[in-house]
Parts: structure tokens; C-alpha cells; sequence
């Protein structure tokens, strides 16, 4: 299923009989996927299905066999990447303001934040309601503000491709509801999000599309027909050996 663009500085991504194994197992097959620009695409499946590797395909990160075409509106643009988890050693001497520094500088961030990003900086822990902790040591934050800091790096800059994986992990109330009105804003100025998400709840109320994924390719669909419950139980319960469709195919 292909919905329209929707224009503003996102770019559509196809995905070309993408296929991908590691350690002689096979861990995606024959991926054929179109995401329509501006818009907000969820990966659900089950855990090992292959949603984080598809995403890493995307960003370059993983050998694949096949071909990702990243389309752009005119120049390309930003990429920004949430990964799944941050870790960080307890002890690390550095603070949330020198992690960010890292990213929007090129001198060392434990010389301190660079005057000129400071006000990139500013917005974006505002946004994910992080102002008052950028003093804390990154080993003292909770699970919930460290996911907050994930979130507050995609912001600098603001990307026009987001690649979001798993953002609500360890996110209480008020940290879902700030992950909504970012999507909202991104969804307003037509920016593409590629958003992998075990919250079902939430990718229903929240994407345009849903592409169920276990190693294969099962649905790529508007939520209400992909979430309906005799797809879920088929995704859930997917056997590998099944023969996968192509996005757009009826089930
Ligand atoms: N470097 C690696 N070497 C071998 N196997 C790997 C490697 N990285 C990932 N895998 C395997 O690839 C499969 C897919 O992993 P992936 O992280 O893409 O799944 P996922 O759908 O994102 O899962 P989850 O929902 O649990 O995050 C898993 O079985 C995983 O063990």
C-alpha cells in the first residue's frame, strides 16, 4: 500500500529486494518496501524479526545485498538516528551538555559546549524537557532521561529523515506525551520518520503505515488493516519458512 507524500523536506525510501545475513543466518529476505515521503512509517514484529537490522541497512551500517534508494525533495537533507539504547558507565565523568557538545562539535566536548551551538543545544534539551539536567552525569540519569537525550540528538539539527528505534522504550507519561508533539511537528513540516515500535497502542494512533516484519516482509499497510488481530497473530506466530509478499500484495 502507498500513500501519498506528503511535501516538506522528507525524502521517500525504497527498499530493492534488500536481503541481509549474518553469521551464515539469514536475517532478512528479500525486503521489498516503498515509504512514501513526509510521512511516518512503523516496523513492528516480533523481537529477532529484523527491524533493527533493516534500519541499519538504511543508515549504512549493515552489509546487505540489494539496494536502498534514499529519494530527496531537492538537496538532500539531515538524517537523525535514535538508536535503541544508550548506555553509559556509571562513573563517566561527562555531563548530558558535553554528550550533545560531542555531536554539533568538532573540538573535544570536554572542553565545553562551543559558544555558537549553544542555542541548538538550548532547543533541543527544551523540547524533550531536559533544561534542568544538563548538568547531571550521564551514569546518573534514569532510563527515561537517557532515552530523552536520545531523542534531544536528533534534533541537532533537526533531521529530515528520522529513524527512531524503539523511542518509547523506558519513556513514563509525560516523555510519550512530548515524543507525540515532536512527531506531530515532524509530521506538519512533512519530515519522514521510520519508526520501529513494540507499542501497538501507540503506532496506531500515531502512523501512517505499519510494516509487520519477521525476517520476511509480511504487510505493509494502513494501521487499521495492519493491525487487525488476525494479522498480528499471523505476524507473531510467523513461520519463517513462509513464502513473503510483496509490499502492496493482498493478503
Ligand atoms: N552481529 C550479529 N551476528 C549474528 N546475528 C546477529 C547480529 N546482529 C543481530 N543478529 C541477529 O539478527 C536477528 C535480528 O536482529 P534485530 O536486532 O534486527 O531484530 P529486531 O527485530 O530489531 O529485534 P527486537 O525487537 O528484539 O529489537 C536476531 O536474531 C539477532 O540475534
Amino acid at each position: 500500500m502507498a500513500v501519498e507524500p506528503v511535501p516538506g523536506t522528507g525524502p521517500a525510501v525504497a527498499f530493492g529486494s534488500v536481503s541481509l545475513s549474518l553469521g551464515g543466518t539469514d536475517i532478512l529476505c528479500d525486503i521489498r518496501l516503498e515509504l512514501s515521503a513526509g510521512r511516518t512509517h512503523a516496523l513492528v514484529g516480533p523481537n529477532g524479526g529484523g527491524k533493527s537490522s533493516l534500519v541499519k541497512a538504511l543508515l549504512g551500517q549493515m552489509p546487505h545485498q540489494g539496494k536502498i534508494a534514499i529519494t530527496w525533495p531537492g538537496e538532500a537533507g539531515n538524517v537523525g538516528y535514535v538508536p535503541q539504547a544508550l548506555e553509559f558507565e556509571r562513573g563517566l565523568p561527562m555531563t548530558v551538555e558535553d554528550v550533545l557538545a560531542t555531536m554539533v562539535q568538532t573540538r573535544p566536548g570536554f572542553l565545553g559546549l562551543a559558544r555558537r551551538h549553544r542555542e541548538l543545544v538550548d532547543t533541543a534539551l527544551a523540547r524533550v524537557g531536559l533544561s534542568g539536567k544538563r548538568r547531571r552525569r550521564m551514569g546518573a540519569l534514569s532510563g527515561g532521561e537517557r532515552q530523552r537525550v536520545l531523542l534531544a540528538q536528533a534534533l541537532m539539527p533537526q533531521a529530515d529523515l528520522l529513524v527512531l528505534d524503539e523511542p518509547l522504550a523506558a519513556l513514563d507519561e509525560a516523555g510519550i506525551g512530548l515524543f507525540e508533539t515532536l512527531l506531530g511537528q515532524w509530521q506538519a513540516e512533512g519530515r519522514t520518520v521510520v519508526w520501529i515500535e513494540h507499542d501497538l497502542a501507540a503506532v496506531r494512533r500515531l502512523a501512517d503505515t505499519v510494516t509487520g516484519l519477521n525476517r520476511k516482509l509480511l504487510f505493509h499497510e494502513a494501521p487499521e488493516q495492519a493491525l487487525a488481530p488476525e494479522r498480528l497473530i499471523n505476524l507473531f506466530s510467523h513461520s519463517a519458512t513462509e513464502t513473503p509478499r510483496v509490499a502492496g500484495e493482498v493478503a
